[in-house]
């Protein structure tokens, strides 16, 4: 099923608010009604949400205390009919974040759903062989209730991945998405595993956690590694004991969902440094995904690029162009540290920048305006096979092991991925070339 947009539309019944939920509705969000911010609340408490719009007359500011109070981390956004300036001023200063004036407009309402929920495409682009192996475990483990841990660098698509293994589970409750990199511990506790009445100073009613909410489903991990210490235990006692208590609570909870995990960290690097817990990466990695960074990944380069180009052009209202050959071997020859999320905001700029019928090399610039063409590019062409006779297997072996690893920006697994062999192997050949005094990139 795919992911929706559930949102909380505070204000009186019928006219231009029962309007406004409609559109919403159209706009492809679940929405629940609430006469005022007490209820609201009690559809978050219960329910769940991922925004909440409010009538600009209610008592916004009170209503974005509460949700603080609860450790409640959604967007609000303020709305309202003929309201004052001052009035929707008053409103974004006390927290919300923008204002939506009432009768609504279709294309304002789809916009404010879409500017706070960034909505992430399940459309997977690409058929390189790399991509594909992981592609087949994937939807291989699928119908399982296994664990599965999504690995790769920043940007390569690990969320996409994640929603491939979900849509191909037929499982019918959407996936629920938590972030786990820079939220407070105890907003991100509460987040996961709900609270009592009572909890904490704030805990005036019964929350119901997202480990809760998704039973029948999918929970994903954004970024796992970043997990507090307390979090990390409290969630392996789940996985271990198949239930959990909510906050603050005596009730047992069956754990009921299927998680995926995601990380951009090197894991097996942070247990060992005793930043992670092994037995909790050994139960969220029973089954390891690895999604290739984007320079492994070949042709899917200009694929990419040609989809992005297409969807931004449609997007923005404008022309679909081509590229040019030259701006494809270009867009191949970069190391794409950000991966597809560093792609796909090159190809916007070009869509918006560029003039003429084709996408050319000087259109593609970073949003600081240098240009891909004036950054470090890799050699055009192929192997330069001539240049390694005369050496030796194991000088040519250690070259390319160390300078994929380089381009890896010191990621060993993404390295090991993209050599073909394994991490271990990886390991144990990188410390016999620094027992040899060799220089070996360090670890991100
Ligand atoms: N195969 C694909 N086809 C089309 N778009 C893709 C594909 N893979 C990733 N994307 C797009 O690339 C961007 C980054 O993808 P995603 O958020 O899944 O990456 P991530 O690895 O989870 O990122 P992070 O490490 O920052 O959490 C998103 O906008 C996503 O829609």
């Amino acid at each position: 099923m795919p992911d929706t947009v559930r949102m909380i539309l505070v204000g009186a019944p019928g006219g231009e608010f029962r309007r406004a939920a409609e559109l919403a509705r159209d706009a492809g969000a679940d929405v629940a009604m609430a006469d005022a911010p007490a209820q609201a609340l009690d559809l978050l408490r219960e329910g769940g949400g991922d925004m909440v719009m409010v009538d600009v007359e209610a008592d916004i500011a009170g209503f974005i205390v509460s949700l603080r109070a609860e450790r409640f981390t959604i967007p609000v956004l303020a709305c309202g009919i003929q309201a004052s300036a001052e009035r929707a001023v008053a409103a974004i200063r006390a927290g919300a974040k923008d204002y939506v004036p009432l009768p609504p407009q279709r294309e304002l309402i789809a916009a404010a759903i879409a500017s706070v929920i960034e909505r992430k495409a399940t459309v997977r682009i690409g058929d390189h062989p790399v991509l594909a192996r992981a592609m087949s475990l994937a939807t291989a483990v699928a119908p399982t209730a296994a664990p599965v841990l999504v690995t790769g660098e920043k940007g390569t698509g690990k969320e996409v991945m994640a929603r491939v293994i979900h849509e191909a589970s037929g499982r019918a409750n959407p996936l629920h998405v938590v972030e786990c990199a820079g939220v407070a511990a105890d907003v991100l506790e509460s987040e996961l595993f709900g609270h009592e009445a009572g909890a904490f100073p704030g805990a005036v009613a019964r929350r119901i956690g997202r480990l809760e909410k998704a039973a029948g489903g999918t929970i994903f991990l954004r970024e796992v590694g970043a997990l507090a210490p307390a979090t990390q235990a409290r969630l392996f006692a789940a996985l271990q004991e198949q239930c959990f208590q909510r906050l603050g609570g005596d009730e047992i909870v069956p754990f009921q969902a299927r998680l995926i995990a995601s990380t951009s960290m090197d894991l097996d690097g942070a247990v060992a440094a005793g930043a992670f817990r092994a037995d909790l990466l050994v139960r969220l990695g029973l089954v390891r995904v690895e999604v290739p960074p984007l320079r492994a990944r070949g042709a899917d380069i200009a694929q990419l690029a040609q989809h992005f180009a297409a969807q931004f052009a449609i997007g923005e209202g404008v022309a679909v162009r081509p590229f040019s050959d030259a701006a494809l071997v270009l867009l191949s020859r970069y190391s794409w540290p950000g991966n597809i999320r560093e792609l796909e905001d090159f190809i916007h700029r070009a869509v918006l920048l560029g003039q003429d019928a084709a996408i050319e090399p000087h259109d593609l610039v970073r949003s600081d305006g240098t240009r891909l063409l004036d950054l470090e590019l890799s050699e055009p062409g192929s192997l330069q096979i001539e240049s390694l006779v005369g050496r030796t297997v194991e000088e040519v072996e250690r070259e390319l092991i160390l300078h994929t690893l380089e381009r890896c920006h010191g990621n060993r697994t993404s390295a090991s991925s993209i050599l073909g062999i394994s991490v271990r192997t990886m390991r144990n050949k990188l410390r016999t070339f620094i027992e040899a005094g060799i220089a070996v990139a360090p670890a991100p």
